[in-house]
């Protein structure tokens, strides 16, 4: 069953498009990372899908309905992020407490290990907790809802590297005993790749890439040598990214589907090739066109 399903999905801010034609679905309990750099339309296409901003044109359905104040929507998702409030005159303590009444699924006896295991005081204010603090509070609640579709706009945004390393090995233990269907957004995909099925890539508002994160560990080779060989051996292929590494080098990458043939010419030729990390392709895919930030330093 697809929990979210796009058809030309398009949002404008006034005269900005910040989505543009969006066409995809999201199956029943996969884990997807959206991907994109700063202002790329992650937090608007997450906003659109939990039902809180309308859309501008195209077409959303999430659950198979149209999700803006949509109560089985609403009753069936959650979305973490760090702006989330909650109640001024609750404790941290009350506020999990009265979660149950709020998610059917809420596993209280979970919410307060996690509580604990994080040393939250019970007597503190949600508004007083320190940033990392409060993604993790949020986490928690995130995870602890256990909602059929369970959404997270850059969770681990101010936790400590350990903090982000306990969040992704208890979203992967909760999913795998109790799986549901999760979108994650992130700039880091790195960091949470080997959590990840699938990932959807946008860039501008626009979809780039939808594929499982194997496929996209397979998506690109890089080759590197001697400029001049490297491209010789490259011809009329289109590189999806160049790098001039000093001392008459390049390193190149191109999509991975060179036929056999020319991967042995490219060895015989004294080129090295290699593989490149999904993360390395999404960086390449979503660079910016106005070249890299040494640019900025050249007066040139
Ligand atoms: N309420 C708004 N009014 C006008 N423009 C907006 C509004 N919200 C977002 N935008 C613009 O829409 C684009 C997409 O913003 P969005 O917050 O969805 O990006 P994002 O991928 O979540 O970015 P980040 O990774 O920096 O959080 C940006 O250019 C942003 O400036």
């Amino acid at each position: 069953m697809n929990v979210v399903e796009c058809n030309g999905l398009s949002k404008q801010y006034g005269s900005h498009k910040a989505l543009n034609d969006l066409n995809f679905t999201l199956s029943e309990n996969k884990i997807t990372g959206l991907i994109g750099r700063n202002g790329a339309g992650k937090t608007t296409l997450l906003k659109i899908v939990a039902g809180f901003l309308h859309h501008t044109s195209g077409e959303i359905r999430v659950f198979g309905e149209s999700p803006f104040n949509n109560l089985k929507v609403s009753a069936n998702t959650i979305f973490i992020d760090n702006e989330m409030s909650f109640s001024n005159g609750l404790t941290l303590f009350e506020l999990l407490e009265t979660a149950g009444s709020f998610y059917p699924n809420w596993d209280s006896e979970l919410a307060h290990r996690f509580f604990s295991y994080f040393s939250f005081n019970p007597n503190q204010y949600h508004g007083n907790l320190s940033k990392g603090m409060r993604s993790t509070f949020n986490m928690i609640i995130g995870l602890a809802a256990r909602c059929p579709l369970t959404i997270f706009d850059e969770p681990t945004s101010g936790m400590d590297a350990a903090t982000r390393k306990d969040f992704y090995r208890a979203l992967l233990k909760e999913y795998i005993a109790h799986p549901r269907t999760i979108i994650l957004s992130s700039h880091l995909l790195g960091e949470v790749e080997d959590i990840l099925e699938e990932i959807l890539l946008i860039k501008t508002g626009e979809k780039f890439l939808h594929m499982g994160i194997d496929e996209l560990k397979e998506f690109a080779i890089g080759v590197r040598g001697k400029t001049d060989v490297v491209t010789g051996w490259m011809g009329e292929i289109e590189p999806i990214h160049v790098q001039d590494m000093g001392a008459g080098m390049t390193y190149a990458v191109m999509k991975n589907d060179r036929p056999q043939t020319a991967l042995e010419e490219a060895s015989a030729l004294g080129l090295e090739l290699t593989s490149v990390s999904a993360e390395d392709v999404c960086s390449y895919l979503t660079s910016q066109s106005k070249g890299g930030i040494d640019d900025v330093f050249s007066r040139g």
